[in-house]
C-alpha cells in the first residue's frame, strides 16, 4: 500500500517523514525542563555544556535556548580510525579547550545507538575528573545501546531504523531538514 508520510531523497536512499518539527520541539521543551530542574538550583556552579560536532548542532542550540540557568558551552569533535593493533577501532577526542576539573558537565549528543561514541568520549572527559558528568541526546536507541554509562537525557527514545534530519546525515546530507526522517523500506 502506498504511504502517505512526506519523503525526501537523499543519494540514493528515500526517506520518509517519522518526527515532525512540532514534536521534536515539544520533547527538547520537555527535556530543557528536566534539566533546569536538576540544575536551577545554582547548586552545582555554572555547568558546562559540550556539544559533539557535527550533528548536535542543531538540537544543541534548541536545547541551549530553553536553559535557563547561567552555564558555559564548548564543543567537541570525535576522530573515529581503525588502529593497526588488535584493540581494533580507536576514538579519539579533539577540541575541548576548558578545564573541567570539578566542573559539572552535560554531553549533548544528536544521537545515541550503539553507544561507541560515547563511551570514548565519557571515559575521556571522567579522566579529567569532572564533579558529575551527563549525557543528553536528542534520539537515544536502547535496543542497540551496548555500554555501561547511563544515558540520563534522552530528548526521545526510538526503535532501529537509520534516521536523518535535525542535524543528523546519511552521507553527508539531510543535517538541514528540520523534521526526522527513517530509511523507507524499499518496494
Ligand atoms: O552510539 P553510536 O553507535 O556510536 O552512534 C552515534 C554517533 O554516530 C554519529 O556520529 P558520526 O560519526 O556519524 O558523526 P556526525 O556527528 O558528524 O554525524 C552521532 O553523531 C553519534 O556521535
Ligand atoms: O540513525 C542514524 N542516523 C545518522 N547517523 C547515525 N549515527 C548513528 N546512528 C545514526
Amino acid at each position: 500500500m502506498h504511504s502517505e508520510r512526506p519523503r525526501v531523497r537523499l543519494h540514493d536512499r528515500t526517506f520518509e517523514l517519522a518526527v515532525p518539527h512540532g514534536e521534536i520541539i515539544g520533547k527538547i521543551e520537555a527535556l530543557a525542563a528536566r534539566i533546569n530542574a536538576d540544575y536551577g538550583d545554582g547548586s552545582r556552579g555554572i555547568p558546562l555544556f559540550v556539544g559533539v560536532l557535527n550533528g548536535a548542532f542543531m538540537f544543541f542550540a534548541e536545547l541551549l535556548q530553553r536553559i535557563s540557568f547561567p552555564c558555559e558551552v564548548s564543543f567537541v569533535r570525535l576522530s573515529s580510525y581503525h588502529g593497526t593493533t588488535s584493540t581494533g577501532s580507536v576514538t579519539e577526542v579533539f577540541g575541548l579547550r576548558e578545564n573541567i576539573e570539578a566542573r559539572h558537565v552535560i554531553v549533548v549528543e544528536d544521537i545515541v545507538e550503539t553507544g561507541e561514541s560515547i563511551r570514548a568520549l565519557t571515559d575521556s572527559l571522567a579522566a579529567m575528573n569532572p564533579a558529575t558528568l551527563e549525557v543528553a541526546t536528542l534520539l537515544f536507541k536502547p535496543a542497540s545501546y551496548r555500554n555501561y554509562f547511563p544515558i540520563r537525557y534522552p530528548a526521545m527514545e526510538i526503535s532501529d531504523g537509520f534516521i536523518v534530519g535535525f542535524g543528523l546525515d546519511y552521507d553527508g546530507l539531510g543535517r538541514n531538514l528540520c523534521d526526522i526522517y527513517r530509511l523507507a523500506k524499499e518496494v
